[in-house]
């Protein structure tokens, strides 16, 4: 059976870049998606709106839906403090193992936790099986209709805290309308929107932050 496009990425990355580079991998991969198969990474231009935002929120706790092959996650666990971590929530499991690899090389696996199984059913777990009090920041980049319920999930649970920053990718595409309406329009939330374009593409696309007021 042939590879799948995400084994050819880890297969590019494994023999590109340098071990223990986190920048080295976050490039390969962008240099594979961008010249030989387009792929859903976060991507280096909104790479950057995300590295502000994690900058911003300096966090402790970082949280991930939808860890696909790493690439974000590196992103993310590349600018955490020393003591700070990053769990990962990723149903597939062929993802989840490509990604642990990727991961490995980037030399980032004692920050990122990757936590296998479906995001509603990881968050209510997230206090008692992994010492979660609060989330300082989240990345939402999952199902896009996920987005929403998955907002008002972590607002149940109590994980927020005054500050707590959420950072949603593909706001224009593919579009998390439920999301955005959903976030605008509550009152605990105070909204950035950050216009940029789809990964590897000219096509317009966009980041929301969502700040948590308490
Ligand atoms: O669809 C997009 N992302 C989805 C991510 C899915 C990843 O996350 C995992 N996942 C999904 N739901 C959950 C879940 N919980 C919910 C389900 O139970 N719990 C745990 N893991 C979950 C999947 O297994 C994947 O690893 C996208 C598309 C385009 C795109 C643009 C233009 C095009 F033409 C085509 C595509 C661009 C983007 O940046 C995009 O992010
Ligand atoms: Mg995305």
């Amino acid at each position: 059976m042939d590879q799948s496009k995400e084994q050819r990425i880890l297969n590019s990355v494994s023999y590109n870049a340098v071990k223990g580079d986190p920048e080295s991998v976050l490039d390969c991969i962008d240099n594979y998606c961008s010249q030989k198969e387009w792929a859903m990474n976060v991507g280096d231009e909104k790479g950057v709106i995300l590295d502000k935002v994690v900058e911003e929120a300096d966090p402790t706790i970082a949280l991930e839906f939808g860890t696909y092959v790493g690439y974000s996650a590196i992103r993310i666990a590349r600018l955490l403090k020393p003591n700070a971590r990053l769990l990962t929530i990723e149903f597939n499991p062929e993802f989840a193992s490509i990604a642990r690899e990727i991961i490995e090389i980037a030399g980032l696996s004692e920050k990122i936790t990757i936590i296998e199984g479906h995001s509603q059913d990881i968050i209510p777990q997230l206090r008692e099986k992994y010492q979660v009090d609060k989330v300082d920041f989240v990345f939402l980049d999952h199902w896009k209709e996920r987005y929403c319920p998955d907002t008002i999930l972590l607002e149940e649970c109590g994980y927020l805290k005054k500050g707590s920053i959420l950072l949603a990718d593909n706001i224009v595409y593919p579009g998390a309308p439920d999301f955005v309406k959903y976030i605008r329009s509550h009152k605990s939330f105070d909204c950035t929107n950050y216009p940029s374009h789809l990964e590897y593409m000219k096509v317009e696309d966009a980041m929301e932050k969502a700040v948590y007021m308490g």
